[in-house]
């Protein structure tokens, strides 16, 4: 089976031998980003950058984005759904300069807050091809997109239906898409499954709630109902879901033809695409989900004499995942009697809330200098004051691990920086972009200062 990146840009990576064992760089089936080399003396150079110089010139905990990477896997997802919009989730992460690279690469905007809106508008990217979502849209929030009139609004709630209206008028109606919920379970962990019932996402299919809410907002002159939108869940390998989810929306597609009369132009299937953490994780095929995913729509329509809708998908995960990597600074390290090893690294659930909050796997390598030592394994932990601060647990590295080493974490580029916080007031890392030997920093690192700079009255 291929997968997202095989069809798309770390199939571009050239197999070198190197003398690691888990997370080898440059393998086939790696995590790593495709521009990942080996360097003489044990280092690794992503976008030509070598790790241990950005350390040193950046401090860690860092960030480096990949930019060529997710460029690439922008591009492979347009190759791939040619006649779809894709729309880059920014939940995974933002700043102007992924707002910029996805904006170049022809992609829309998937945003759910005033602060992802505002950020996107600043750095130039057309409202137009935004979205909205969110659960809990504030009158803010509506007012600013309309202000700035934004592609399309997703409903999310029947309230939100004639609060939106409310702002809108007859002659210039909000495009808007419903989004339901088919009552299809997946993605990696039940925190982030919304597909289903029971969830304070969407409106269910079973039982008329999304048939009513439909209703609703055709009954707004203010409102232009384009399409129906589910999002069913994040780190999803298998297409299956996304087919049985096709399935009942298209059923429902043609439920509002049969009672309205219209037939809704869009369909909006989320995103959710998952990626491989560990080598030889499964990953979803870009290929093979585009291929299934057109077909079985098609198939669909067919049967239930509609239109084909226009497909939008929103991978955020999958175009920015495996375009960051994490670096951190040993700090400690701790060998019980029980022969368990500890190795505490400057950064941990504030950069990375991911393996406290999900059970998130990853792999770690040692970088900046070669080892000869045999791989054991090490907890590698964070700096945080709790014993559930363990960023990968039984990671494969050397045995002469010490203070000062450099551990570096692949995929690292979705939800760790979007989802950080300043636990203990360690100040969130900075970020750069690495790019053909170029580093360039897109976000500094937080400082005391910026805490001292919050408080009211100091
Ligand atoms: C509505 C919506 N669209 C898109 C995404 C992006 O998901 P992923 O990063 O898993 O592709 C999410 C988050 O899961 C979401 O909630
Ligand atoms: N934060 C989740 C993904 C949530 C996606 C948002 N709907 C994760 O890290 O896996």
């Amino acid at each position: 089976m291929t997968t997202v990146a095989t069809t798309g840009p770390s199939a571009a990576a050239a197999p070198t031998a190197t003398a690691s064992t888990a997370g080898t760089p440059t393998a086939p089936g790696s995590p790593w980003p495709a521009s990942t080399r080996t360097r003489p003396g044990g280092d690794l150079a992503v976008g030509g950058v070598g790790l241990a110089e950005a350390a040193d010139r950046f401090g860690t905990p860092l960030y480096l984005l990949d930019e060529q990477e997710l460029r690439a896997r922008a591009r492979a997802y347009r190759a791939a759904l040619p006649h779809a919009e894709v729309h880059y989730a920014a939940k995974a992460f933002l700043c102007s300069a992924v707002a910029n690279w996805v904006e170049e690469e022809g992609l829309g905007l998937d945003v759910c807050s005033v602060g992802e809106l505002q950020l996107a508008a600043a750095a130039g990217f057309p409202p137009q091809r935004m979205l909205l979502h969110g659960n809990a849209k504030s009158p803010e929030e509506l007012r600013l997109a309309l202000r700035l009139r934004v592609g399309r609004i997703v409903i999310d709630g029947l309230a939100e239906i004639p609060r939106l209206a409310a702002l809108t008028v007859a002659d210039e109606p909000q495009r808007v898409l419903v989004r339901v919920l088919p009552g299809v379970a997946a993605g990696h962990h039940a925190a982030v499954r919304t597909g289903v019932a029971g969830q304070k996402f969407g409106f269910p299919i079973e039982g008329g709630d999304a048939a009513e809410a439909v209703r609703r907002v055709l009954a707004q002159p203010g409102l232009r109902l384009a399409g129906l939108h589910c999002h069913l869940g994040s780190q999803i390998t298998d297409p299956e879901p996304f087919l049985a989810a096709i399935d009942r929306i298209t059923a429902l597609l043609a439920g509002i033809r049969d009672e309205h009369g219209v037939e809704l132009p869009e369909l909006d299937l989320g995103g959710g695409h998952g990626v491989a953490y560990l080598p030889g994780d499964p990953e979803l095929d870009l290929a093979e989900y585009a291929r299934l995913v057109t077909a079985r729509l098609a198939a669909a329509c067919a049967a239930h004499g509609l239109r084909v809708p226009r497909l939008l998908v929103e991978p955020g995960r999958a175009v920015v995942g495996p375009a960051g990597v994490a670096l951190y600074r040993v700090l400690a390290v701790k060998h019980g009697t029980d022969g368990r090893v500890f190795a505490a690294v400057d950064g941990g659930m504030s950069d990375n809330p991911r393996p406290a909050l999900y059970g998130s796997r990853y792999t770690a390598r040692l970088v900046g200098r070669a080892s000869h030592a045999e791989p054991v394994p090490i907890d590698v932990v964070g700096r945080h004051c709790e014993a559930g601060d363990v960023l990968v647990p039984g990671a494969h590295l050397p045995a002469d691990l010490r203070p000062g080493d450099l551990l570096a974490v692949p995929v690292a580029g979705a939800y760790q920086l979007s989802m950080a916080s300043t636990y203990n007031l360690v100040g969130r890392p900075a970020l750069i972009a690495v790019r053909d030997g170029r580093a360039r920093q897109l976000l500094r690192r937080e400082t005391v200062e910026d805490f001292l700079r919050r408080e009211v009255g100091r």
